[in-house]
């Protein structure tokens, strides 16, 4: 284990504007996972990744008017003198520890504004989290559906822009470049600006540059839902190949297929709570269900289900040796 952003001080203040679930009702007990690696993990193979209590609270302005009424007398000075909006504070991840081994694929899949953007950003360190501390064997890669390209630039060119972002050498992208620009499936667009690429072709670009370099740990979010058949089973492939060679993959991913077709466990995010995580099939058969009752407007009947999954989903311990 190399990485380990500082554990920060609890942010002040923890009203989430809207919470559907509360915080007391997640249990704490769980399995037992130990940081050493002479020891292989039971359950999983070495982490490559591993979550110790992690959480993360946005302070933000709002203009709502409860919040300005409610603040003491000397807050609502200051906020005046300095014609700010009062701030609150958006509890977008509440405590989470989990560990994924090497060769291991999470996805994360949640309702809008569950919080997995928030954790692909936490994971690959784009984010400090609000408690807690990350640790992966290698530099998480965060690859984005706005990952940086270079518009007026070739794609060829914006390859090399890219792996010499990611610190290759210019010998060692010269050698890669043929394997990487085929990787691609462009073709000869490979030496057009990329401003003239659709948005499927754009991300095949974003794919091969980002997996050039077989990171440890990459975190894709929502990156593999463009694209079409073919570039969908290379991206599959190439998720393979990267599981293979020891490292870990998370992606984040609105789409049940994508997750399906490319990973071997599955958490579930709601409103910044872990719900469940594990075994594909059962997860996403039970976000799906939830997501049915919820259109159909059979709200008792979805939270009950929900809270089925939360009573029994138990975070990980992670000791220190
Ligand atoms: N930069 C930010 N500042 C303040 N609040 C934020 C910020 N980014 C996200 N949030 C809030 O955190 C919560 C989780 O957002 P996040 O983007 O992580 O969810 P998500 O599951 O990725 O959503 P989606 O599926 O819509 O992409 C939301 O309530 C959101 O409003």
């Amino acid at each position: 284990m190399s990485a380990a952003p500082e554990d920060r001080a609890q942010a002040e203040g923890r009203n989430s504007e809207d919470s559907l679930l509360e915080e007391d009702d997640i249990e704490d007990a769980g399995e037992t996972v130990t940081l050493d690696h002479a020891r292989p993990l039971d359950r999983t193979n070495r982490p490559a990744l591993v979550l110790d209590r992690v959480s993360m609270t946005y302070k933000v302005p709002s203009t709502r008017e409860e919040v300005a009424d409610n603040l003491p007398w000397y807050k609502k000075a200051v906020y005046g003198l300095v014609r700010r909006q009062p701030r609150v504070s958006v509890r977008a991840l509440r405590e989470l520890s989990i560990v994924v081994g090497e060769g291991e694929s999470l996805g994360i899949v949640g309702r809008n504004g569950s919080g997995k953007s928030t954790l692909s950003k936490v994971i690959s360190g784009k984010l400090m989290p609000t408690t807690g501390e990350v640790w992966s064997s290698g530099t998480p890669m965060l690859m984005g559906v706005n990952a940086a390209l270079v518009p007026a630039i070739s794609g060829r060119q914006n390859i090399i822009l890219g792996c010499l972002a990611l610190g290759m050498s210019r010998a060692e992208i010269d050698e890669r470049l043929p394997e990487i620009e085929e990787s691609t499936g462009l073709d000869t667009a490979i030496h057009l600006p990329i401003d003239t690429y659709s948005s499927g072709m754009s991300a095949r670009l974003r794919f091969a540059i980002a997996t050039s370099r077989n990171p440890e740990v990459l975190v894709i979010d929502e990156a593999l839902n463009v694209g079409d058949a073919r570039f969908r089973e290379r991206s599959q492939e190439r998720m393979k190949e990267l599981r293979d060679q020891a490292g870990c993959v998370v992606l984040v991913s609105h789409s049940r297929k994508t997750i399906e077709n490319s990973c071997s466990r599955v958490l579930w995010l709601d409103n910044g709570f872990p719900l469940a995580d594990g075994d594909p099939d059962e997860v996403l058969e039970g976000y799906a269900r939830y997501n049915f009752l919820l259109a159909k407007q059979r709200l008792k009947e979805a939270e009950e289900h929900v809270n089925s999954f939360r009573t029994s989903y138990r975070n990980v311990t992670v000791q220190r040796t």
